[in-house]
C-alpha cells in the first residue's frame, strides 16, 4: 500500500518521514494554505530524498502553465488537483505532463460524488477521496464515512484521505481497502510542522496491519 504524508515544509522532516516508510510526500502549492511551499523550497527538500519517493505537488484551480512551471522548477513527480478542476482540465494537464502522475482529489459529501469520481478515471492516473469542508480545501482533519466508501471501487488506484491519524488508521483500513492512504494534520504539531513521533506511531501500526510498498 502507498502511504503519502502531505504538507511537508522542512527537508529534515521530509527525510525522516521517508526513512520511516512513506512512499510519497505531498507539497502544498496553494498560496492560501498555511502549508504553502514555493518551487524552490520543494526542490530543496526533494534533492535530499531517495529516488524511489514520489513527490506530489498539491494545486487548486491553477493554470496548466503554472502547474507545468512548478513541476519543472521543483522536481515534482506527481500533481494532485485539489480544486474544482474539470475532467477536461485534468486531461489537459496529463497531456502536458505525460511522465508525471496526475491525481484528482474529490471532496466527498454523498454517494452521488462516487459517480462524479468515476468520470475522472479516463483523465487521471489516480483518485484521492478527501472530506468536504465549506471553508477549507484540504488538511481539515475531517473524516469520511468509511462505511459508505465500501461501495467505492473505481477502475484506477485511489488514496483514502481525510482525518486519518495513528489512532484511527487501523479502524479505517478494517473498513476500507484503498490503494493508498494520505495523511496531513493527523501527524502534525501545527500546520506544516510534522510530528515525527506521530509519524513513527503511524508506521508501527501500519506494519502490524498491511503490506507497505517499496
Ligand atoms: O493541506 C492543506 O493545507 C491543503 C490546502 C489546500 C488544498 C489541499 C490541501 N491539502 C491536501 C491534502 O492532500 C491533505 O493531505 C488532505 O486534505 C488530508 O488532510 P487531513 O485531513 O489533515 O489528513
Amino acid at each position: 500500500m502507498r502511504v503519502k504524508i502531505c504538507g511537508i515544509t522542512q527537508a529534515e522532516q521530509g527525510k525522516a518521514i521517508a526513512r520511516e516508510g512513506a512512499t510519497a510526500l505531498g507539497f502544498i502549492c496553494v498560496l492560501s494554505s498555511p502549508r504553502y511551499v514555493s518551487a524552490a523550497q520543494i526542490r530543496a527538500v526533494v534533492t535530499q530524498l531517495p529516488e524511489n519517493i514520489d513527490n506530489i505537488g498539491v494545486f487548486a484551480n491553477s493554470t496548466v502553465d503554472e502547474i507545468a512551471q512548478t513541476v519543472t522548477d521543483s522536481g515534482l513527480t506527481g500533481v494532485q488537483l485539489h480544486g474544482d478542476e474539470s475532467t477536461e482540465f485534468c486531461y489537459q494537464v496529463r497531456q502536458s505532463l505525460p511522465d508525471v502522475e496526475i491525481i484528482k482529489a474529490l471532496r466527498i459529501r454523498s454517494l452521488e460524488d462516487f459517480d462524479k469520481a468515476a468520470t475522472y478515471t479516463f483523465a487521471v492516473n489516480t483518485l484521492l477521496l478527501d472530506a468536504y469542508d465549506p471553508q477549507q480545501l484540504g488538511g481539515t482533519g475531517k473524516t469520511l464515512d468509511w462505511k459508505m466508501l465500501q461501495q467505492f471501487s473505481p477502475s484506477c488506484p485511489w488514496f483514502l484521505a481525510g482525518g486519518l491519524t495513528p489512532d484511527n488508521i487501523v479502524e479505517a483500513l478494517n473498513q476500507v481497502k484503498p490503494s493508498g492512504i494520505d495523511l496531513s494534520s493527523g501527524v502534525e504539531r501545527a500546520p506544516g510542522d510534522k510530528d515525527l513521533d506521530k509519524v513513527a506511531q503511524l508506521f508501527a501500526r501500519l506494519r502490524g496491519k498491511t503490506q507497505l510498498d517499496r
